[in-house]
């Protein structure tokens, strides 16, 4: 029985079978997170995101989709105070983000961004024990802490990897160290931009089960409907800024979404626990 750490690192509904199953008690609420009539933009350009508006239950997944250029990462960045909004706000379990020092902050919401840092100088252990840094007073790391730190490696299977340097990695083990240093931060909300960006089949999955298995709140833009569709119980689907669908899984992702927002034709079909694409160019367009 692995050391207990303070959320869902050591996920309560872990898979069976997995790479990443390690068991243990959480001890960190997954946040409810409401995000109201939000817009952003750019100082003194037009804006990019225009009054979204949603909500999510404490341990709700959402995967945010849209074509290239619609505002989804515009969108994470205000979850993770980089961009601050311009109107409307963003709430953690009711409190305004704005209002939250920036250690508290970072205590509640990891992101893995798709701008892996080039020259990191650092290995893969140090760089996940980096995510410790908001939990850390002075120098003191301490037993839960390293725990953690353990844990979130053998999830992401990157301890065989801990003493090469991060700048080594391929785009794929990359991937998964910053994943494990999200996991070490032991959020309340994990976001993920493009988190299969670089994953292979196989490791793909494992996220897919990973992710389903954490309790926590998770928001990640996801390109992958396949991979959206096993991992999220909602979607948002942004177009030109603004919100054009909210809902359940396969409320959302039907042929005329599909074909609304991506200017694409889909056959959707239910698959397992999952749905199932297929796609072409509309006709004309061939
Ligand atoms: N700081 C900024 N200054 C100017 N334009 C910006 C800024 N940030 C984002 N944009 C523009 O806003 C639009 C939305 O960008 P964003 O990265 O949010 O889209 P996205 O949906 O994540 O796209 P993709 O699928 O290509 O990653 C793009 O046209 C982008 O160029």
């Amino acid at each position: 029985m692995p050391a207990a750490t303070r959320n869902g690192i050591s996920a309560r509904r872990a898979p069976p079978n997995s790479r990443f199953t390690s068991g243990g008690d959480a001890l960190t609420d997954p946040v409810r997170l409401e995000v109201e009539n939000l817009s952003w933009g750019p100082d003194g350009r037009a804006p990019i995101l225009s009054g979204v508006s949603f909500t999510l239950a404490p341990g709700e997944r959402l995967a945010v989709v849209g074509p290239n250029g619609a505002g989804k990462s515009s969108l994470l960045r205000c979850l993770y105070r980089v961009n601050r909004p311009t109107a409307g706000c963003v709430r953690l379990d009711g409190a305004d983000l704005r209002t939250l020092k920036p250690r508290d902050a970072a205590r509640q919401v990891a992101a893995v961004l798709q701008e892996a840092p080039g020259d990191f100088p650092f290995t893969v252990r140090e760089m996940v024990e980096a995510g410790r840094t908001p939990h850390v007073a002075g120098l003191f790391r301490g037993a839960s802490g390293e725990a953690a730190v353990a844990d979130a490696m053998n999830r992401m299977a990157v301890d065989s990897l801990a003493d090469r340097r991060f700048s080594t990695l391929s785009g794929g083990e990359k991937q998964r160290a910053l994943i494990a240093r999200a996991l070490a931060q032991e959020p309340g909300l994990l976001v993920l931009d493009e988190p299969t960006n670089h994953l292979d089949l196989r490791h793909r999955l494992e996220a897919m089960e990973l992710l389903r298995g954490l309790d926590l709140t998770i928001v990640a833009t996801l390109h992958d409907l396949d991979f959206a569709s096993g991992v999220a119980g909602k979607v948002l689907a942004l177009a030109h800024g603004r919100l054009a669908a909210f809902g359940p899984v396969r409320e959302v992702l039907t042929p005329e979404l599909i074909r609304a927002c991506f200017d694409v034709e889909a056959e959707v079909e239910p698959w397992r626990d999952r749905l199932r694409f297929g796609f072409l160019l509309p006709e004309g367009n061939t």
